[in-house]
């Protein structure tokens, strides 16, 4: 009896292949989409070049286009475009497209707004927390922004005395990490003070990157190390140190505010927090009050905050200063605008300087955001992007790597051109519209206001005072400005989602 059904079930197994085979070649509602026969039939072809060729998978899709054209079946149910007309259909299309969550669960910040895939869900905690990043709120720290700066600027004058080099993309996490915990946490690592920027928090941050894909690929592992104990997290990834460490440090804040909600009154200045616990107007539809909740919400709010703003300064600062012309042109505009540096000048007034805007716009384009396209689940009625019918619970993505080296929008794509921002376009269109560092639509980037503004503040603290301006070429010239991986043709793929808050993966 027991070998009969050891037999049948034998049987069975090979004949459900061949048919699930079968199905997904010829009768799936995708099987007339072009794409490469092995990764109609499974997710572990892109799993290879997640995992195994280590986040490869966005430079193997420009690949995938080049062969199969603007539309590409890249899983058994999800399809890839490479067309400007895709990423509105996609990402602006307001409720008709949801999160994936395959990919939004595996990073351990389910709880938080980022980890929302539904739509009204999402939608009522982007109204709670949106005013902490709107730009009042932000121009009322603009100050304490500006101390972080500074506070990095004194370090790099340090190396330049000691003839030391400094690994400015470090120094760039390291600087960027600190804003985000002061402005939405009233309390930082001050990580910049670390030798050679090395704060654990920013150097894990790279080391757990690879393990998303795993989890996303493999999501019982995220549920495992969800449920383990720290030490056993600890001895099987020791490079998730850090975040152990901050996960922690957060949570004694959270458990000391959850117990005592007062202590927020004498607070330095509004913090997430507030918009959770004290703002009962914009509570509204939002859950009760818990543990998880608020660390998701921060932990997440860290990553995205350091992360993403971090190479794109780490991108300015490498090309700016690898071309003297453009060097020369930004100095000059900062130089006309700001003649007394003794005399504080506000954000208002850099934000409307041409030159300096147009940069920071190259090298948002240039880092990308999130480099790995954003995945997204049709809606019960399905939908048509770009002009190709797309059949309800289909995943769809379009990579902004895509977008942004399109050389029909971005003519030589691949150069640092802040002047293609300046010039009026030759069809009349506007040049943003393409511009998807942020992503575009309901899911938009939070923290997008705090960004430019932080990006200014940097440029205005490093590109405007003379006395750095030789720091810049000491060290342009000298050394690598930016850990080699880390150079914009480079930028490993599985550095996605920026603002990914991979950073939970271990929670
Ligand atoms: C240069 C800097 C930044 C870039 C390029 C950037 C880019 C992005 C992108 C592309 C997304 C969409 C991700 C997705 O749908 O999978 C996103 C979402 C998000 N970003 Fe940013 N980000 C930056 C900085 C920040 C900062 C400073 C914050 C605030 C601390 C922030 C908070 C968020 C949040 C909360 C979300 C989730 C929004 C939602 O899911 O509705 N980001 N960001």
């Amino acid at each position: 009896m027991t070998s009969n059904v050891a037999t049948i079930a034998l049987l069975l197994v090979p004949l459900l292949l061949l048919v699930r085979t079968v199905y997904r070649l010829y009768f799936h509602p995708l099987s007339h989409i072009p794409g490469p026969r092995i990764a109609a039939l499974t997710s572990f072809y892109r799993a290879f070049y997640d995992i195994v060729r280590d986040g490869q998978w966005v430079h193997h899709l420009e690949y995938l286009h080049s062969i199969y054209g603007i539309v590409v079946r890249v899983g058994p149910n999800e399809l890839h475009f490479n067309h400007p007309a895709a990423y509105g259909d996609i990402y602006c299309s307001g409720s008709t497209f949801t999160k994936d969550p395959a990919m939004y669960k595996c990073f351990g910040s389910a709880e938080s707004v980022f980890g929302q895939t539904d739509f009204q869900t999402a939608q009522k905690r982007r109204q709670a927390l949106g005013p902490l990043f709107s730009r009042r709120a932000i121009l009322k720290l603009e100050s304490d922004i500006q101390k972080h700066v500074n506070k990095l600027v004194d370090h790099l004058a340090a190396y330049q005395l000691a003839g030391k080099s400094a690994d400015l993309y470090l120094a760039f996490r390291a600087v960027t990490l600190d804003i985000i915990t002061s402005y939405c946490f009233a309390k930082t690592f001050d990580a910049v003070s670390f030798p050679g920027f090395r704060h654990p928090v920013a150097l894990t941050m790279d080391a757990t990157l690879h393990l998303a894909w795993v989890f996303k690929h493999f999501l019982f592992l995220r549920k495992f190390v969800d449920r383990c104990p720290e030490w056993i997290g600890l001895t099987l990834m020791p490079g998730t140190k850090g975040y152990y460490d901050q996960a922690n440090q957060l949570g004694s804040q959270i458990d000391e505010i959850m117990e005592n909600p007062s202590i927020l009154d004498k607070s330095e200045h509004e913090t997430m927090y507030h918009y959770f616990i004290t703002k009962s107007n914009e509570k509204a539809g939002l859950p009760d009050l818990n543990k998880e909740w608020l660390l998701h919400e921060g932990l997440n709010l860290r990553f995205a905050g350091s992360d993403t703003t971090g190479n794109a300064c780490t991108i300015a600062a490498f090309y700016v200063l690898r071309d003297s012309r453009i060097k020369a042109m930004l100095v000059k505009e900062l130089e006309d605008a700001w003649p007394e540096i003794d005399t504080p000048m506000r954000y208002d007034a850099f934000e409307k300087l041409p030159y300096l805007t147009a940069v920071i716009k190259e090298a948002l384009r240039l880092s990308h955001g999130t480099v790995t396209p954003m995945p997204r689940v049709a809606g019960p009625d399905g939908a048509i992007v770009a002009g190709v019918p797309v059949p309800p619970g289909t995943i769809v993505a379009m990579g902004n790597t895509l977008m942004h080296h399109n050389a029909e929008i971005f003519p030589d794509p691949m150069r640092f051109l802040p002047e293609r921002w300046l010039s009026a376009p030759a069809n009349g269109e506007n040049l943003d519209k393409y511009l998807v560092a942020f992503s575009k639509g309901a899911r938009v980037c939070l923290g997008i206001k705090c960004v430019v503004f932080s990006i200014c503040n940097f440029c205005r603290a490093f590109f405007s005072i003379p006395s750095f301006l030789c720091i810049y070429s000491w060290l342009s010239e000298s050394y690598l400005l930016v850990s080699p991986h880390n150079a914009l043709e480079t930028v490993p793929s599985f550095r996605f989602l920026s603002p990914t808050v991979v950073i939970m993966m271990i929670y």
